[in-house]
């Protein structure tokens, strides 16, 4: 059927739907992969100099900054590397066990965070910055809930993902 033939009073959904695909995920706005590893270099950059931090991170492999990258772009709506080749949601978890992050130590990650985020010159647009920062609150959160000591295990098994929410881009 053509659409000069649709039935019209379908049209409104199917207007919904294409708008949807067209929006694109977090993952390809902030700038794919390359993008994901320059702001977790410049933010492993800042952690290791950290007095609150860098204790925390003193024995972390050099690949770090890219494993998180990859776990990142995952939860963004890119490539499911993480799931498949780095242990998944499991994995990140067990790194965080028994860490018992402290409030102080959760704020200043988040800090940190945002600053490389400026640092490397990530979009500024309110809807990605009010979206990717809602991750970094959320993430940052379960981080430290997972970290406390006798913490029982968690019922997810997959990476959670995370998209625009309420702020679409092209929406007033
Ligand atoms: C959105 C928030 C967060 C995400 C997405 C995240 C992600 C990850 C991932 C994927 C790993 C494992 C990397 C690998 O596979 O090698 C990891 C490890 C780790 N994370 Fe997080 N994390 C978050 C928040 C935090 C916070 C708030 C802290 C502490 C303040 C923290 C401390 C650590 C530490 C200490 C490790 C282990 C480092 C090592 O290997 O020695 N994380 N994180």
């Amino acid at each position: 059927m053509t659409d000069q033939h649709q039935d019209p009073a379908q049209a409104p959904a199917q207007d919904e739907a294409r708008n949807q695909q067209q929006v694109p995920t977090l993952y390809e706005w902030i700038g794919g992969t390359e993008a994901l590893e320059r702001l977790t270099e410049a933010f492993y950059a800042r952690v290791r100099k950290d007095e609150l931090l860098a204790p925390l991170f003193a024995h972390m492999d050099d690949d770090h900054p890219q494993h998180v990258a990859t776990f990142l772009g995952e939860v963004l709506g890119g490539p499911t590397r993480y799931t498949e080749q780095h242990g998944g949601y499991p994995h990140m978890v067990s790194r965080h066990r028994g860490r018992a992050i402290k409030p102080e130590q959760r704020a200043r990650w988040v800090e940190l965070m945002l600053t490389a985020m400026d640092e490397v010159g990530l979009p500024e647009d309110a809807e990605f910055r009010s979206a990717f920062v809602g991750y970094i609150e959320f993430g940052s959160r379960r981080a430290m809930a997972n970290s406390q000591p006798d913490v029982g295990p968690t019922r997810r098994t997959t990476i959670k993902k995370w998209g625009w929410g309420e702020g679409v881009p092209g929406e007033e």
